[in-house]
């Protein structure tokens, strides 16, 4: 294929997210790579690390040439109000939503191959009155997905959520045997897609302490998370018994699997973080489009520090060059 087309959104702009953006941008990257933000936030945040960057203003998307190092073509939205590095502004919360929104029409309409987004605070886009629970959700929204699946990578993991953004307590309710069939179903074709594997192994945990310990502990091994697994083995996808989380990750089953699938995000996620936080990719399965992010926040106290790490940025555009060469 020729070289993949990258759109970056540039997060909320009192976060880390303009910081990383323009020194993960100071690298060399085989892609064309254009980014949905203000312009003029993102000079002035590289003048606050010492960054001498040529923003170009891109006019027509399109038109998106191959990255050079130090030049960061940028699809200009403007922010709706002052930015200050590490206060959250709530009249900021609209143009967050709009750069996601810039960035899905433009994938949709083939524009760009991948999306990569840098971190929003979600606390003060629902402030502002806009429901949003995370990115996941709202670009499932606006694909029309019904079904997408939640993967974080790094060198040593690869885990998905059977759910993702949702208090504790409605997690049980939310996992059923349809939806993680459903998941099972994306997961299986997404490693076959997107990394080239034949049969992808699936090592799904269990919900309850000792994965239910044979029902003593909770039902739901019993009465969800099996009766799922045996569809999937009815469809030839190759899915785990639920397996204890505690130890899944250093277990056998869990080291010889292509993909852990967590039943929530607090199961799997600080296992992955451990291993690989600042290095460590967000996906998005089962959108028509490619979506990569990065694992960590807007870490607000970081801003226009220069102690914010781009490493997970530069490791989500990575990914999303792999996953569009793989689909090409
Ligand atoms: N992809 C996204 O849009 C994500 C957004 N968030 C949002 O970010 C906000 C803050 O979330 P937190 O839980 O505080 O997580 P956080 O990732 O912003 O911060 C957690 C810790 O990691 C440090 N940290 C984060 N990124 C770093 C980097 N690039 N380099 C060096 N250190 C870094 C922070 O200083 C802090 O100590 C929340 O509103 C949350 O919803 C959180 C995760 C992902
Ligand atoms: N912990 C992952 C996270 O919060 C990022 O979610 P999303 O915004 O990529 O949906």
């Amino acid at each position: 294929m020729s070289l993949p087309r990258i759109v970056i959104t540039a997060g909320e702009p009192a976060g880390i997210g303009p910081d990383v953006i323009v020194k993960a941008l100071q690298s060399d990257i085989t892609a064309r790579i254009a980014v949905v933000g203000d312009a003029d936030l993102l000079k002035r945040r590289a003048n606050m690390l010492g960054i001498a960057c040529d923003i170009q203003k891109l006019d027509i998307p399109s038109e998106v040439s191959a990255h050079v190092p130090n030049r960061i073509q940028v699809l200009h939205t403007p922010c709706l109000d002052d930015v200050v590095p590490g206060t959250l502004n709530i009249a900021n919360a609209r143009y967050v939503i709009t750069t996601l929104e810039r960035s899905a029409s433009l994938a949709q309409d083939g524009v760009f191959d991948a999306i990569v987004t840098a971190p929003v605070q979600k606390s003060i886009i629902n402030d502002s009155g806009i429901p949003f629970s995370g990115h996941t959700e709202f670009f499932a929204d606006f694909f029309r997905c019904e079904d997408v699946v939640m993967l974080l990578t790094n060198q040593k993991f690869k885990v998905a959520l059977a759910t993702t953004h949702l208090p504790l307590r409605d997690v049980p309710n939310a996992i059923s045997k349809d939806g993680l069939c459903k998941q099972f179903r994306i997961i299986h074709r997404s490693f076959c897609e997107l990394y080239g594997v034949e049969k992808p192994r699936i090592a799904m945990l269990g919900l309850n302490p000792h994965a239910g310990e044979g029902g003593h502990l909770g039902k739901e091994e019993l009465d969800t998370l099996i009766p799922a697994r045996d569809v999937a083995l009815s469809e030839d996808i190759d899915v785990s018994l639920p397996l204890p989380a505690d130890t899944a990750f250093v277990s056998e089953a869990g080291k010889c699997a292509d993909v852990i699938l967590a039943m929530y995000h607090d199961q799997g996620l600080p296992v992955l973080k451990t291993a690989g936080f600042g290095h460590s990719v967000n996906v998005t399965l089962g959108l028509p489009i490619i979506r990569t992010s990065v694992d960590h926040g807007t870490a607000l106290e970081l801003a226009a520090s220069g102690k914010a790490s781009e490493g997970s940025l530069l490791a989500a555009i990575n990914e999303a060059i792999v996953c569009a060469h793989h689909q090409a």
